[in-house]
């Protein structure tokens, strides 16, 4: 379907660099758990180390107990000598269920805590990078992959407690050991090292895949909800696309089970070869303990510490081995937010900058270049030519006075959409200016040039809100007042509208919701416009404002319109019907990137260019005689 591949190199993930980076990951979760909370992460990491030590003493009180046990005398004298050892041994197991219940406390609290701290930092970013940003692929990905961050922050808390409980735990069990025996401990780790192997190597090649199939399960995703969603559902239907998307569906869900399939073989190898190696250290193990004790360089109470330190260490190697896996795993997501963090960093909307002047009388592009970022493209004629991508806008040099009603005017495609996103300031230009009077607008605070303008764009979002708050998001940093709602409705002609809802404007209109309510395109497009008087801009920019309505409404919205360019806002008009820019001050007509003609729409008309020509093809629509008939403009 053009989006279903799957070509990005593998990562490079040694098994030194995975190591390597876990300190570093560690110490980002860490920080993040106390962003979430202080105190909670303090009784976490206190109560693990707690209970860390707890196991060490424990060890060596077992170890006091079995030599008084196994010492000469008569049995209730060693027992008696043993008491003690075994109260400790009581003792520190109380302390440990307490220490864990205090961590198990502290870290369900702060988990969801991590959780919603990622997340919010997750959407702020996405929220302030340029537009430029979230339209382009390889970012997009990077948001896709991040996503799980936020889930796997969460996680990373309880499995890095338990890293460092085992850890803390397994120092102690080594420690004994070597007390008892040196050669015990190359011989543990030498035990345990095999499955760390296999655990960070099933880690690693799960990780490289995810990333490898992202695009393709995010394609797989996207096929699922255009089955399910209410806007595909009626040409889904009348065309028979149901069956052509399962197909898709199926054979991008094959594709990825074999990769699957192909995971889980390679796990299983992996897994065997582990499981051969920790066979033989351990034989290798036990018998270098059967070989001290009958050459008798090491006493029986002795031989039995170590066996409970081997069984306690190697129990305490696994798990570490199981958690810090685990760990790993989320980490690498969690990488993925912060690798975010540092590109939405490079792309966020500047803050700060110049003011604009209070009342400039022109905004004025001079030479304005721009081409949409992306790939150059990879096959048709335009790549074997080696053709660059197109200019959208391409030596543009026009004037938009303030407070007049000033049209767009050219083909699809042609670069009106485009124009009017810069003057918005939602992207820049590659070359060339775009001055407020005397100042550059690439240098005003973005904030400051946003308050100034209002937009009803082409694809304006239907919010799934109330129709209240459809409008007044149109200026949601200001408190809503009922005065400001009611003009706004009045202005864009949305009463009726307003009127025939339900609700009025506590209406939902959010169809899939129990109480929401469905809207025509032309209801839509009135409350758009609604929005945008609400927002009070001082230029106020319409793409294809009538696309939807019908003749009367159209020739409604345009008398509002004009008026409100009457109270001194400046109306930018995006239109292809040509009738209705016969009332503006200003015609500017583009063509594949270009500026062509500028002027009044009488002044056009009488030049006989491109607005002429595209005035008379729509007028004669619109006469009853045969087309070859039809005067020229030329001939009036
Ligand atoms: N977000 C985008 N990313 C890449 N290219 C784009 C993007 N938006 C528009 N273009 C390209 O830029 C060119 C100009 O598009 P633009 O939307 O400005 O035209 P338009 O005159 O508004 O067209 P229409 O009358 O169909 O709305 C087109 O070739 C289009 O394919």
């Amino acid at each position: 379907m053009g989006w279903n591949q799957h070509t990005d190199a593998f990562l490079e993930l040694g098994f030194r660099a995975m190591v390597a980076r876990l300190p570093g990951l560690l110490t980002a979760s860490l920080r993040l758990a106390r962003q979430a909370d202080r105190r909670a992460t303090r009784t976490v990491i206190a109560a693990e180390t707690g209970r860390g030590a707890a196991q060490a003493v424990s060890l060596l009180a077992v170890n006091s107990v079995l030599g008084g046990l196994l010492a000469g005398g008569p049995i209730e004298d060693r027992l008696r000598g043993a008491a003690p050892a075994l109260t400790t041994v009581a003792a520190v197991a109380l302390l440990s269920a307490l220490l864990r219940a205090a961590s198990t406390y502290a870290a369900g609290r702060l988990e969801p805590k991590v959780e919603r701290v990622a997340t919010e930092q997750y959407l702020e970013r996405a929220a302030s990078v340029e537009l430029s940003a979230i339209e382009d692929h390889a970012f997009h990905k990077l948001l896709d992959t991040a996503q799980y961050g936020a889930a796997s922050a969460r996680r990373m808390i309880s499995y890095a407690t338990r890293v460092v409980n085992a850890m803390i735990s397994l120092v102690a069990a080594a420690s004994v050991l070597t007390v008892l025996h040196p050669a015990l401990l190359p011989l543990l780790v030498t035990m345990t090292l095999p499955s760390a192997w296999s655990a960070l190597t099933i880690a690693r090649r799960r990780y490289e895949s995810y990333h490898a199939w992202v695009q393709h399960e995010r394609a797989a995703r996207l096929i699922g909800s255009l089955l399910i969603e209410p806007e595909a559902a009626p040409e889904i239907r009348v065309h028979g696309v149901g069956p052509f998307l399962l197909r898709h569906y199926r054979s991008m869900s094959e594709t990825a089970e074999a990769e699957q399939a192909r995971l889980a073989g390679l796990a299983a190898r992996t897994g065997l070869i582990a499981a051969l190696w920790t066979g033989l250290a351990t034989v290798a193990t036990y018998a270098t303990l059967g070989a001290l004790l009958l050459t008798g360089a090491m006493a029986l109470a002795v031989a039995g510490t170590a066996v409970i330190a081997i069984r306690t260490g190697s129990a305490n190697l696994d798990t570490l081995v199981v958690e810090v896996n685990a760990l790993h795993e989320e980490a690498l997501f969690v990488g993925d937010l912060q690798r975010l963090h540092t590109e939405a960093a490079n792309r966020l909307i500047p803050v700060g900058g110049t003011a604009l002047p209070a009342n400039p009388r022109e905004i004025r592009f001079e030479s304005v270049t721009f081409t949409y970022p992306g790939e150059q493209p990879q096959d048709g004629p335009a790549a074997a030519a080696g053709k660059p991508r197109r200019p959208a806008l391409d030596d543009v040099t026009l004037t938009i006075p303030l407070g007049k009603i000033v049209a767009l005017v050219g083909e699809n495609g042609s670069g009106k959409t485009t124009l009017v996103k810069l003057l918005a300031g939602l992207y820049t230009p590659d070359r060339g200016r775009i001055m407020w009077d005397g100042v550059d607008a690439a240098s005003v605070d973005r904030r400051l040039l946003a308050e100034r303008m209002a937009m009803v764009a082409q694809d304006f979002k239907r919010w799934p809100f109330t129709a209240r708050v459809n409008v007044a998001v149109g200026r949601s940093s200001a408190p809503l007042t009922e005065d400001r709602l009611a003009s706004a409705v009045r202005e864009a002609g949305a009463g009726a509208v307003v009127a025939d809802l339900p609700r009025g404007l506590n209406t939902l209109l959010a169809r899939h919701f129990s109480g929401g309510h469905a809207l025509s395109g032309g209801q839509w497009q009135r409350l758009g416009i609604a929005r945008a008087a609400y927002r009070q801009g001082s230029v106020l920019i319409v793409d294809e404002p009538t696309a939807a309505l019908d003749a009367r409404a159209e020739l409604e919205v345009f008398e509002r319109i004009r008026s409100l360019a009457g109270t001194g806002q400046t109306v930018v008009l995006i239109t292809h019907r040509l009738a209705s820019v016969r009332h503006a001050d200003l015609v500017h007509v583009l063509d594949h990137g270009r500026l062509v003609e500028s002027g009044t729409p009488d002044e056009l008309l009488a030049s006989g260019g491109v607005y002429a020509e595209l005035y008379s093809l729509q007028a004669r629509q619109f006469t009853p005689v045969a087309p070859d008939r039809l005067p020229t403009p030329e001939a009036g």
